[in-house]
C-alpha cells in the first residue's frame, strides 16, 4: 500500500477557487485552479454563485487527485474567503440565494442604525469587530428578510447558514456535518471571542434563529469525511481555517509578536497577540488567530478592501495592461518626480478608516501622467495603507515587529515589496511558498490527522525566499506618505 504523505488544500478565495496537494513538510506538489466570476447585481453589492464554487472546487480536487493519486493523500483541509455568506435548505442542499461576498456593502444602512442605537462598543468587546456590513450578520439579516419566505424557513429549522468552509463541508459530506471552525465563527458578528461560543443577545439583535447555525471547532481535527460522490474518494477532512488565519499559520507567525500581510484582492494584516484578546483604540479588529491543541492565540486585525483589485481593476476596466505581473516593470519605468496618488476606496474604506461612503480618486495628474505613473500610484497606495495600519498598531501600543512576513498574489512583485520595506522602514520577507494561505489549511490538517505531529514542525518549514530592507531615504518616505495622508483626507471630505 503506498504511504499517505500528501494532505490536499483547498483554497476558496474571492476570486479563485485552488487545489495543492502539499507534503507534511509544506512542498507544494500539484496545483489546480479556476477563476471564480464576480456578480456584481448593484452599486455596492457582490455575489457569487455557490453551485459554481462547489463544481469549481470538484473539479479542482479531481485535477490535482489525479495528478497525485488518491492513494498518496491521507487528508483535506479547507480554508476560504471569510465573511462571505451562504444560506441553504437543509433537505435539498440547495442555496436559497447567491452567496453574499464579504466585500457587499448592502448591510450599510442597518450598521447605520445600530451605530445609531449605541451598539457598537458592545458588539465590540464581545466580538472584537467594529460594526460594519463586511461582517456576516447584516448579510444574513439582508437575506432572512428580502428572501420570500427565508425567515419563516429558518425559524422552522429548516435552513443552514454557513460561511464558504461550512458550505463545502457540507457538500463534501453530503449534507452529514454543519460545523466551522473558530476562525470563521468569530468573523460572523455574531461569536463572543472571549467564551468562544455564539452569542444570544446578538443573536436576538440581528434576528437570526440558533438553529440556522454551525457547530464551532478548533481548526485542527477531524470535521468529518468526504463522500465519494463529489470528489471522488472519502478522506477526513482534517482542519479548516479562515483564509487571513490560515496564512498566520502557513507562514509560521506562531509567535506573540510575529505579524504577517497578505495581499490577494484585499490586503490583510494579522499580528500575533498570544493568549491576550486586546481592544483597539484605533480601529482595528480583534480576532481569533487559531487553536491548534492547545495552543491558542487572538490577533489584530487591520483589513484592507482593495490591494490587488486595483491591479485588476487597472488591467481589465481601464485595460492599461496585459497581466498583473506586467505593473513591476511599469512601475519601475514611472517618472520618479510625478506624485500621483491613487486612492482604491472602491467600496468605501476599511482599517483604520472604516468609512462605507468614501470613494476612489486619483490625484496629482499633470500633463505628463501616463499609464506608468498611475499603475505605481495604485502599488503604492497598498504599502501606503498597509503604514495605516503598523501606524494604527503602533498607537495601540504593540511593540515594533522586527520584520514583515508577506504572501498572496501582489507578494510576487518585487517592486511592490521594496517600496513597502521603504514606506515601513521595516524588513519585509517574502517566504520560499507564497500559497501560504492553502499551506496554513494543510498544517492544520496534517496536525488534525496526526500526519504532523505538532506546532513545532510547523514552525521549522518556514524559509526566506528574499528579504528587502529598507533603503529610502527618511526624509523622502515621510514626504510621499504625508502625500498619501492628505489624499486620503481630500476624499474623505469629498464623500461628505
Ligand atoms: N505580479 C503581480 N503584481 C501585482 N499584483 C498582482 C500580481 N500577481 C497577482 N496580482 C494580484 O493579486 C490578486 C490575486 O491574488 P490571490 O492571492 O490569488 O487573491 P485572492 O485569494 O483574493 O483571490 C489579483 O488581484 C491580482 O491582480
Ligand atoms: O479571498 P481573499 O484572499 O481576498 O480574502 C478575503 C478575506 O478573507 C476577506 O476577509
Amino acid at each position: 500500500m503506498a504511504t499517505k504523505d500528501l494532505i490536499l488544500s483547498i483554497d476558496q478565495g474571492t476570486t479563485s477557487t485552488r487545489a495543492i496537494a502539499f507534503t507534511s513538510g509544506g512542498d507544494a506538489v500539484a496545483t489546480a485552479q479556476k477563476a471564480l466570476p464576480q456578480i456584481y447585481p448593484a452599486d455596492g453589492w457582490v455575489e457569487h454563485d455557490p453551485e459554481e464554487i462547489w463544481s469549481a472546487t470538484v473539479e479542482v480536487c479531481r485535477k490535482v487527485l489525479g495528478e497525485v493519486g488518491t492513494e498518496r493523500v491521507g487528508a483535506i483541509g479547507i480554508t476560504n474567503q471569510r465573511e462571505t455568506t451562504v444560506l441553504w435548505d437543509r433537505k435539498t442542499g440547495k442555496p436559497i440565494h447567491n452567496a453574499i461576498v464579504w466585500q457587499d456593502r448592502r448591510g450599510a444602512p442597518l450598521c447605520k442604525k445600530l451605530i445609531e442605537a449605541g451598539h457598537e462598543p458592545t458588539i465590540q468587546r464581545k466580538t472584537g469587530l467594529l460594526i460594519d456590513s463586511y461582517f456576516s450578520a447584516t448579510k444574513i439579516a439582508w437575506l432572512l428578510e428580502n428572501v420570500a419566505g427565508a425567515k419563516a424557513r429558518a425559524e422552522k429549522g429548516e435552513l443552514a447558514f454557513g460561511t464558504i468552509d461550512s458550505f463545502l463541508l457540507w457538500r463534501l459530506t453530503g449534507g452529514k456535518v454543519h460545523a466551522t471552525d473558530i476562525t470563521n465563527a468569530c468573523r460572523t458578528m455574531l461569536f463572543d471571542i472571549h467564551n468562544k461560543a455564539w452569542d444570544a443577545d446578538l443573536l436576538k439583535l440581528f434576528g437570526v434563529p440558533p438553529s440556522l447555525l454551525p457547530e464551532v471547532k478548533p481548526n485542527a481535527g477531524v470535521f468529518g469525511t468526504s463522500e465519494t460522490s463529489g470528489i471522488g474518494v472519502a478522506l477526513p477532512i482534517a482542519g479548516m481555517a479562515g483564509d487571513q488565519q490560515a496564512a498566520v499559520i502557513g507562514q509560521a507567525c506562531l509567535k506573540p509578536g510575529m505579524i504577517k500581510s497578505t495581499y490577494g484582492t484585499g490586503c490583510f494584516a494579522l499580528l500575533n497577540t498570544g493568549n491576550e484578546a486586546k481592544p483597539s483604540q484605533n480601529r482595528l479588529l480583534t480576532t481569533i488567530a487559531y487553536q491548534l491543541g492547545d495552543r491558542f492565540a487572538y490577533a489584530v486585525e487591520g483589513s484592507i478592501f482593495v490591494a490587488g483589485a486595483a491591479v485588476q481593476w487597472l488591467r481589465d476596466g481601464l485595460k492599461l495592461f496585459q497581466e498583473a505581473g506586467d505593473t513591476d516593470s511599469l512601475a519601475k519605468s514611472a517618472s520618479n518626480t510625478s506624485n500621483v496618488y491613487l486612492v482604491p476606496a472602491f467600496t468605501g474604506l476599511g482599517a483604520p478608516y472604516w468609512d462605507p461612503e468614501a470613494r476612489g480618486a486619483i490625484l496629482g495628474l499633470t500633463r505628463d501622467t501616463g499609464i506608468a505613473e498611475v499603475v505605481r500610484s495604485a502599488l503604492e497606495a497598498v504599502c501606503y495603507q498597509t503604514q495605516d495600519l503598523m501606524a494604527a498598531m503602533s498607537a495601540d501600543g504593540g511593540t515594533r515587529p522586527t520584520a514583515l512576513r508577506v504572501d498572496g498574489g501582489m507578494a510576487r512583485n518585487d517592486w511592490v515589496l521594496q517600496f513597502l520595506a521603504d514606506i515601513l522602514q521595516l524588513p519585509v520577507e517574502r517566504p520560499h511558498v507564497t500559497e501560504t494561505t492553502a499551506l496554513g489549511a494543510a498544517f492544520c490538517a496534517g496536525l488534525g490527522s496526526g500526519m504532523i505531529a505538532d506546532v513545532a514542525a510547523i514552525e521549522k518549514t518556514w524559509r526566506p525566499d528574499r528579504r528587502f530592507e529598507p533603503k529610502m531615504a527618511a526624509a523622502e518616505r515621510d514626504r510621499r506618505y504625508a502625500g498619501w495622508q492628505d489624499a486620503v483626507r481630500r476624499i474623505r471630505h469629498g464623500a461628505k
